[in-house]
């Protein structure tokens, strides 16, 4: 098993000019690494390059330049394995319509030579929730469905890698949770996940590692709480026995407000300020605490922080 389920290098992508547009580098000599067994989360304002990315693993866009690794398979040189290592879920919904879904999955079956003794379209379809739908008019298919039905045929190769463009985008709540369950099985069964998504939440609580790309350019690639831990200010909620009159004293640096008459929030940068040390504080003026929580960053403010205020090329 490779140390990394993908090894990209320089990567460079440039789409030509056309007459209208002017050419266009979207990746600008990008190096990322996904180890094996992560669930990586891909993330980046619209227009940053991940689809071009995720295309370019797919085999479906080609590079400029630079190289990539799937499963320790250079594209280049071992095109066919590099390409079996991998599956894709795109994002938008095509689907042939001429195919039920059981169907679907045997002619992708086919063109990844999987033997017909091993195929299991029926046990892959049961594990989306569409074994009912094995033999329906694709026409028939909600989005969710689509969506589901199109991991399912990402899945027929059992690749060691799978790719997930926007999983979630326009599928209600209930199908999310069953999209993320399936993914967590396939994880757990061994299978190296990466996602793009546009909720942030969605990849706090899903991805162990996390890259952030803007304009072409990978901005952060970081474990999840490292990333997190990268905006230093946390805040410390106090719940008070008695509303206070006024704010209390608060050390400098540490902002102070009441979030509900008893409810009072200290925003401290971590280098600045301990807990232990503010709750000490606030008792020393006399107010009687009676609960304590505290307030992580949220990757939200990582995203902006670093994404924001750069020029666009
Ligand atoms: N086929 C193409 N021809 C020319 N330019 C393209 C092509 N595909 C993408 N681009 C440009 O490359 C840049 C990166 O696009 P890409 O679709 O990879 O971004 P993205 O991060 O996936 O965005 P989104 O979140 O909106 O899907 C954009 O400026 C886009 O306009």
């Amino acid at each position: 098993m490779p140390l990394n389920a993908i090894e990209v290098r320089s990567l460079v992508k440039t789409y030509a000019a056309t007459g209208r547009e002017p050419a266009k580098t979207a990746l600008k000599g990008i190096d990322l690494d996904v180890p094996t067994g992560s669930i990586f989360g891909l993330l980046g304002p619209n227009g940053a390059g991940k689809s071009t990315f995720i295309n370019i693993l797919a085999g479906l866009v080609t590079k400029t330049s630079g190289s990539v690794r799937i499963w320790g398979f250079d594209q280049d040189v071992n095109p066919r394995q590099s390409r079996a290592a991998i599956g894709v879920v795109p994002q938008e919904l095509n689907i042939d319509p001429f195919f039920t879904p059981f169907d679907l999955l045997e002619v992708q079956a086919g063109l990844y030579g999987v033997p017909k003794a091993r195929r299991r379209s029926m046990e892959i379809l049961t594990r989306v929730g569409l074994a009912d739908k094995a033999r329906a008019y694709p026409r028939t298919l909600s989005g969710g469905m689509r969506r589901r039905l199109l991991v399912a045929k990402a899945m027929v190769h059992e690749p060691a890698v799978l790719v997930l463009d926007e999983p979630t985008a326009g599928v209600d709540i209930e199908l999310r949770q069953m999209m993320w369950d399936y993914v967590r099985e396939l994880h757990a069964a061994g299978t190296t996940v990466i996602l793009t998504t546009h909720y942030l939440e969605e990849a706090e609580a899903m991805c162990d590692r996390i890259a952030i790309i803007n304009h072409g350019e990978v901005v952060a690639c970081e474990e999840t709480p490292s990333l997190l831990s990268r905006i230093d200010s946390k805040t410390l909620l106090l719940r008070l026995a008695r509303e206070p009159g006024c704010l209390p004293e608060v050390p400098e640096g540490v902002t102070a407000e009441l979030r509900a008459p008893d409810l009072l929030a200290l925003r401290y940068p971590r280098s600045v300020a301990r807990a232990p040390d503010l709750v000490a504080a606030v008792q020393a003026e006399g107010h009687e605490i009676t609960d304590i929580e505290t307030e992580e960053p949220r990757l939200e403010q990582v995203f902006l922080e670093l994404t924001r205020a750069r020029p666009t090329a």
